[in-house]
């Protein structure tokens, strides 16, 4: 399995007292697989999305990672796997102000030692960036910096693609092109990928569908 959860659980001090987000989740995603997850407006995706980034830690249960409990790394060696082995796409974009579009899509895949340039263009054909490759990020509309966020994460061939609403500000055709590549890139290279949406349309066009209520998945 690519990916395993078990018993997740998850409690945030709030102003009010604690409040319980996750009280044992327990799901598997397998290399070339894809998951949606739907869920209420506060029911805990964001918070499941970043447990399994790394980004925050479980107060309690396993998230085994090609055989490997993230729960017991340590910040460096956590950093290390967002580097590597996992691939946010989240709606911050953090593209980088003083790197054109180019080698915005490049960032991370460098990092990750695994640039390709034939990859990479074909992915920023596909996402409708190759009229704006030597624009900066300031100089694009939210919808485009949200493509270049998508391409740099896909450019860079992640184990696991962790994202966050990744079309929520794209319209249905793009949308759907930009799910038609996550999809690929899943088949083609063995990943999986966990996306969070609420539109049963697109949760339909991925291979399971997981549904967050009461802390718990169903
Ligand atoms: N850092 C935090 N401190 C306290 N409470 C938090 C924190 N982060 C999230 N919460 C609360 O935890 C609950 C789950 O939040 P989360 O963002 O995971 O929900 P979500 O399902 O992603 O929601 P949405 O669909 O609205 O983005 C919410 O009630 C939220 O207010």
């Amino acid at each position: 399995m690519l990916l395993t959860l078990t018993g997740i659980e998850k409690t945030y001090p709030t102003s009010e007292g604690p409040l319980r987000v996750l009280a044992g989740v327990d799901l598997t995603l397998a290399a070339g697989q894809s998951l949606a997850l739907t869920g209420e407006s506060g029911s805990g995706k964001s918070t499941l999305l970043h447990l399994v980034a790394g980004l925050d830690r479980p107060d309690a249960g396993a998230i085994w990672l090609e055989g490997q409990d993230i729960t017991q790394l340590d910040e460096p060696q956590l950093a290390a796997l967002r580097r590597g082995r996992v691939g946010l796409v989240f709606q911050q974009f953090n593209l980088i102000p003083s790197l054109n579009i180019v080698d915005n899509l490049a960032f991370q895949a460098r990092l990750a030692g695994r640039h390709d340039p034939v990859w990479q263009a074909e992915l920023a054909g596909a996402l409708g960036l190759s009229a704006l490759l030597r624009r900066y990020p300031e100089e694009l509309s939210g919808g485009q910096q949200q493509r270049v966020a998508i391409g740099r994460v896909l450019a860079a061939r992640p184990r696991l693609v962790l994202a966050d609403e990744p079309t929520g500000n794209l319209d249905e055709t793009t949308a759907d092109a930009v799910m038609g590549l996550m999809l690929r890139l899943v088949a083609q290279t063995g990943a999986g990928l966990l996306m969070v949406t609420h539109s049963p349309r697109l949760a339909r066009r991925l291979d399971g569908r997981l549904h967050l209520a009461g802390g718990r998945v169903a």
